[in-house]
């Protein structure tokens, strides 16, 4: 099956080698081993033992938790990003024959070590260079940072080819999309509909989302997840980030993809086919059922996520995103529209509005706002151009950051007058 836009994933199966869920041990990386995806990676090996031998963990930061997974899988290397936590990490290890190295090149050469599958699971633009790097490797590339694709696109997707590598979708409805269409024409699709939950403030007025403190934006309904992709949800940017990712991933022009808010996370992707059907994918909110469809594809592997039990959910309900509420939804979606560098710098607007929302220098609705005037103002100062190399989406990247950042005081002040 041709998965992504370019056909980056047309690599005969049984080229991987040891790519099977429990017949055969895979050389997995886990880079950003400490987050959220990261562990719930490391959760399931561990319940799979001999599914996989670990070679590269990464962190930034967290040198204790690095060093006490690294022990607990036997990984061949620890490699923190901080270089001011190297000490910590190689005392940590001292003794072991777990190799130790730090800094961001260093992250870089883990995502190079040689193996079957790699898990891209650094957050943010942070990850672009280790995913980049990832796959050129000609391996299995299971992809979790979704900002990778929706700030480098097309780039990433060259990357992908020119390695070989197969592009395993890990964000929960992009799996679920790949499941859906497993074994089904790609001409026979019609529409790509991802679900929201609609964050925990689903139901607030445009007054009290003014008020929202980030504690209250951290306490997403149904996902434990970290916190950047957290207050995404709440402002629904993440759903615009994961069409401009479904753009990339499938084989379907713009106008194909939508997003429906369906409070409870059951159904999480439906695909639309030309005969009428629609095919969801359905499970509990769980990220370890797509990351064990990623880590097995394209057998199965078991996964201990709860099982549905649909009498006691009761009702599964559907309703259309509100804009007014939740514009950072329609930013995105211009931004995939107009295509060129505004994906970069919908990226690079949001993670520097999600930090300083974090942070209380700006409020709730300060991060569409600070996002709309950095699209606004980046067409005239940094150009429309789609950037073509990897370093050119970084130099993009960075002069958005510069922009968002001084813009920042222009958001403050609007939102105390
Ligand atoms: N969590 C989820 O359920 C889902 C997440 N995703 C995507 O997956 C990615 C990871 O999300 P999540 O696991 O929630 O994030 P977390 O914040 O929980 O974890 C991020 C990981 O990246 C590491 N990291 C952070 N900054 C850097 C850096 N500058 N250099 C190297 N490593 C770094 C962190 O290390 P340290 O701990 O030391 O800081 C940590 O290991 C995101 O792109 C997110 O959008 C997609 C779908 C679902
Ligand atoms: C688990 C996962 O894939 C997240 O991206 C999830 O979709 C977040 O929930 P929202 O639907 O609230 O954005
Ligand atoms: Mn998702």
């Amino acid at each position: 099956m041709r998965l992504t836009r370019n056909g980056a994933s047309a690599r005969p199966q049984a080229e991987l080698g040891a790519v099977t869920g429990q017949s055969t041990r895979k050389r997995v990386s886990v880079l950003g081993a400490t987050g959220s995806i990261g562990e719930n990676t490391l959760d399931l090996i561990a319940r799979n033992p001999g599914c996989a031998e670990i070679v590269a963990l990464t962190a930034n930061t967290n040198a204790a938790r690095l060093a006490e997974l690294a022990l607990q899988h036997d990984a061949e290397m620890a490699v923190i990003g901080d270089p001011d936590q190297y000490q910590t990490l190689k005392d940590a290890l001292a003794g072991t024959k777990i190799a130790v190295a730090a800094g961001e090149g260093a992250v870089v050469e883990a995502a190079r070590a040689p193996t079957d599958w790699v898990m891209a699971a650094i957050v943010g633009a942070a990850g672009l260079r280790p995913a980049f790097a990832a796959a050129e490797q000609g391996l299995a590339l299971a992809l979790a940072n979704k900002e990778c694709l929706v700030s480098a696109g097309e780039a990433f997707l060259r990357a992908v080819e020119a390695g070989g590598s197969t592009l395993l979708p890990v964000d929960s409805e992009h799996s679920a999309a790949q499941q859906a269409m497993q074994g089904h024409p790609q001409d026979a699709i019609e529409r790509i509909l991802l679900t929201a939950s609609g964050g925990p403030f689903r139901e607030w007025t445009l007054e009290q989302l003014r008020q929202a403190r980030p504690e209250q934006a951290l306490k997403h309904p149904n996902w434990e997840m970290g916190q950047k992709i957290t207050i995404d949800s709440a402002t629904l940017m993440n759903k615009g980030l994961e069409l401009i990712e479904a753009y990339y991933l499938f084989p379907v022009e713009k106008a194909q993809l939508g997003v429906v808010v369906h409070p409870q996370s059951i159904v999480h992707c439906l695909v639309e086919y030309c005969d009428g059907s629609v095919l969801a994918q359905m499970g509990a909110p769980d990220m370890r059922t797509p990351i064990a469809f990623a880590l097995a594809w394209p057998e199965r592997m078991c996964a201990p996520t709860e099982r549905l039990d649909l009498a006691r959910i009761g009702q599964l309900t559907f309703e259309a995103p509100d804009a007014t509420r939740f514009p950072a939804l329609r930013l995105a979606h211009e931004a995939m529209e107009a295509g060129g560098s505004a994906p970069t710098v919908l990226n690079a607007a949001n993670e520097i509005a999600v930090a300083a929302f974090l942070n209380k220098r700006i409020g709730f609705m300060g991060i569409p706002a600070l996002i709309a005037r950095t699209l606004d103002r980046a067409a005239g100062e940094i150009g429309t151009a789609a950037p073509e190399t990897l370093d050119e989406v970084l130099a993009t990247d960075q002069q958005a950051r510069q922009l968002a950042q001084d813009l920042l005081p222009e958001v403050m002040r609007a939102e105390a007058g």
